[in-house]
């Protein structure tokens, strides 16, 4: 896509995530919901992730990040980690697997889920596999947002497990992919840098944002 519209990875990540970390504030305000973790994938939607952890603090939330696999040879990934630490926003370093992760859950008002977007394909690997499960299981039943796909979803067919995770709200990045059409939670869709003539030669339907908002509410 990057090339087509003219913009770099980075610049559409930053994008990306400003508008995740929009929508979980006009839903899930920092007063009601201040304590938000951050399931971090291998890959861009991680990414989206990252950045939109950085966001919500500048919002006054207080976020935090587990990211196991963690993408150390691309200099994109490693700024956004420095920026993290830089921002004082934690990691967490308690394994998956450790009985000491459910505290860390217990503790979080959100749940996001920026583990795989677009490019995912089954069978789950681990520590990813043990990370959805516990998505799915839900068992202190606290809302979920899940960035641009709910993970491990097919992004044409949607849920296609007999149990897969079921988000409390959906961001949609860009365009939404047709999986969402399953999807009957609140449902914002962001990424606002397309021009009037790309949404046209494209045939993506541009919303109706407004203001100055990064996303718009489209269920
Ligand atoms: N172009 C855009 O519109 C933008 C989209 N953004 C976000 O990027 C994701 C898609 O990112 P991508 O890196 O292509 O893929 P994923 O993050 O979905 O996952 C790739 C990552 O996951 C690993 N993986 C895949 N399958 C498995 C598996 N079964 N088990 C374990 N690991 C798996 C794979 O090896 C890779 O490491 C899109 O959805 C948006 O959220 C951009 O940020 C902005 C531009
Ligand atoms: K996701």
């Amino acid at each position: 896509m990057s090339p087509v519209v003219g913009y770099s990875l980075d610049q559409l990540m930053e994008l990306a995530g400003l508008a995740v970390a929009q929508a979980i504030y006009k839903t899930y305000p920092p007063e009601s919901h201040p304590n938000v973790l951050f399931l971090v994938g291998p890959g861009n939607n991680g990414g989206d992730g990252l950045v939109a952890c950085r966001h919500l603090k500048l919002l006054g939330y207080n976020p935090s990040y587990y990211y196991p696999k963690q993408n150390r040879k691309i200099p994109l990934f490693e700024s956004l980690q420095t920026q993290l630490a830089l921002f004082k926003i934690p990691e967490v370093k308690t394994s998956i697997n450790d009985d000491g992760f459910k505290e860390v859950v217990l503790k979080a008002d959100i749940l996001v889920d920026s583990i795989f977007g677009f490019s995912f394909s089954p069978p789950i690997r681990e520590p990813f596999g043990s990370i959805i499960d516990m998505l799915i299981r839900n068992e202190f039943d606290k809302p979920i947002v899940s960035v641009d796909i709910p993970s491990g979803w097919n992004v044409d067919e949607g849920p296609v497990h007999d149990i897969s995770i079921q988000p409390s709200m959906l961001v949609s990045l860009t365009a939404p992919k047709p999986c969402s059409l399953r999807f009957t939670g609140i449902h914002y869709l962001g990424g606002r840098f397309i021009s009037a003539e790309i949404s046209k030669k494209y045939d993506i339907t541009a919303p109706e944002y407004s203001g100055i908002d990064q996303v718009c509410r489209i269920n």
